[in-house]
């Protein structure tokens, strides 16, 4: 089979000839549109501040086995061990092995935890712990508490190091304590709260009198209710205002955590916002600051706003996750993307996956015209009321919609295990002033990261069709040291010769529609 696109030749063919490239950077204006910090918990949607308590949330028992709202699998953990997963290397091996981030020397039994939140992490099917845990868990369970700062992979276990530390500090032995808040996670989206709230339920399945709460925007219904549980997860926003109105009692809280930190300390408004939080707890409170990247102008806040914190960071270079293979499309101009992003999921049955678009028009305009072509899709973006956001993102986990197409909000942390393709169909960058963007590099590691969780394999994406798209990408590439392979986009079947040999050499799981020999 042979697609040609239209016209104009590859892009790296014009970059190759000066005059071409000369002319195309006149032609490329940087797009405007909806910016990152619009898009996650704005103090516009912040007003609307409630509790949810994710109880209700319970999927139908007709439904397929979901992931629970976010939790991971429940009671499944991380099932690469099970033979059903065509891949060369297992999990056990790459514990095994010194070098990946999922290595271990030790048992999740030696960290000292209790034997009740242990059942938990048994049941989960945890069984050893990534590098991050392992290193990350006796500084944390450290007593006198210290702070911490945490850095590793995405799809590494994060969560678990900052819940089991949680779940080992609170107090659950009176129903007072219960329903006082001691341990409180902050987070920059709701499908994060949500989804950390799910993995703290499922981790405590076996300590009796615990009691887990979201703090996220929602329905003026629920507005003024008293927070009663022992763990709330929220976004900043939300949080704030529910001290203020004291419905959240802050005096017995003993942690404080800030998932994806670098983020919440850098966006202006979230920054301000968790900066505010704080000042209204308790002084002596251990704060725990987590993620998979904190970049230089970030460090210095996060010092500040954990001191003395033990600290746990990688270099740049060691971030990438090895089974997430990165390519980019080269697509003969922007009016042509859209035809490319059709044809190669026509070419391709992938389990699920991720879009990212820059704006919310784009995103609702793919939505409209993949759907039309018969796709499984849904959109997800911060100009959906979070009631609906609750649906769509639980009809993506649930794997009723094959497909999510979204913007920056959901790039961070959001645990999907089936997601086997990441498509950046724009190179994410950020505007720095003066009417320019750059390259956003953080933003595509977390994005690249929905995929090859804690050891699957994974296909990153990216689309590019214009000089800037490119020269932003190349910055990506050499600021994390790899190598993303170029595709291009005007012969089909070298397309598809090319993809599938990438596939298999990264043991990344998508199938070809008319000769299927990967799985995932
Ligand atoms: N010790 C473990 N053994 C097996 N699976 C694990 C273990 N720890 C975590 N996992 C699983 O790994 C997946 C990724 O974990 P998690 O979401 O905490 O990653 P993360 O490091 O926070 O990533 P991100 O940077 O993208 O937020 C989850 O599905 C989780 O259940």
């Amino acid at each position: 089979m042979s697609v040609p696109t239209s016209g104009g030749g590859s892009l790296a063919d014009r970059i190759s000839k000066p005059d071409t490239l000369n002319a195309q950077a006149e032609t490329f204006e940087p797009k405007s549109g909806t910016s990152w910090a619009d898009e996650v918990a704005s103090p516009s949607t912040e007003k609307q501040s409630a509790l949810v308590n994710t109880e209700e949330k319970k999927p139908e028992a007709s439904e397929p086995v979901p992931q629970v709202d976010g939790a991971t699998a429940p009671f499944g953990g991380s099932d690469l061990q099970e033979p059903e997963f065509d891949v060369e290397v297992k999990l056990a091996d790459m514990q095994a092995d010194p070098n990946n981030p999922l290595y271990s020397a030790a048992s999740f039994e030696q960290l000292g935890l209790h034997d009740n939140i242990l059942k938990g992490v048994m049941a989960m099917n945890f069984r050893k712990p990534s590098k991050v845990q392992e290193k990350t868990l006796p500084l944390l369970l450290m007593d006198p508490p210290h702070n911490l700062i945490g850095q590793s992979q995405s799809g590494t276990g994060k969560t678990a190091a900052f819940v089991l530390n949680i779940l080992h500090r609170i107090d659950l032995s009176t129903e007072q304590m219960q329903k006082t808040p001691q341990a409180l996670v902050l987070a920059p989206s709701r499908e994060l709260a949500r989804q950390i709230v799910g993995v703290v339920k499922v981790m405590g399945t076996y300590m009796p009198g615990l009691i887990t709460e979201a703090a996220v925007p929602q329905d003026a219904a629920a507005r003024g209710r008293k927070i009663e549980a022992s763990v709330v997860v929220g976004t900043p926003g939300t949080v704030m205002d529910m001290i203020r109105k004291r419905s959240m009692d802050v005096r017995a809280l003993k942690v404080l955590v800030l998932d994806e930190a670098d983020n919440m300390l850098d966006q202006q408004g979230l920054g301000d916002q968790c900066i505010r939080v704080k000042a209204m707890l308790p002084k002596n409170i251990q704060i725990v600051l987590f993620s998979a990247t904190f970049p230089d102008n970030v460090v210095k806040y996060a010092q500040n706003f954990a001191p003395g914190a033990n600290q746990m960071t990688l270099q740049h270079k060691d971030l990438t996750v090895e089974g997430i293979k990165q390519i980019y499309l080269d697509c003969a101009n922007d009016q042509a993307k859209y035809d490319v992003l059709v044809k190669f999921y026509g070419l391709m049955t992938i389990g699920s996956s991720i879009i990212f678009v820059k704006t919310r028009e784009t995103a609702t305009a793919i939505e409209q015209r993949m759907t039309a072509e018969g796709h499984k899709v849904v959109s997800l973006t911060g100009g959906y009321e979070g009631a609906q956001r609750d649906v769509i993102i639980d009809s993506f986990r649930m794997g009723h919609a094959k497909v999510l197409i979204t913007t920056n909000v959901l790039a961070r942390g959001i645990d999907v295990q089936s997601v086997s393709m990441v498509v950046n169909y724009d190179v994410p960058d950020k505007f720095v002033g003066g009417g320019r963007f750059v390259a956003d590099p953080q933003t595509y590691l977390h994005r690249i990261g929905r995929t090859g969780r804690f050891g699957r394999v994974g296909v990153a994406v990216t689309f590019v069709s214009n000089r800037g798209d490119w020269e932003k990408l190349m910055e990506i590439q050499r600021y994390f040291g790899t190598e993303m392979t170029k595709v291009a986009t005007d012969d089909w079947d070298e397309l598809e010769e090319t993809v599938s040999k990438i596939i298999k050499s990264s043991r990344a799981g998508a199938n070809f529609k008319d000769g299927a020999t990967m799985q995932m």
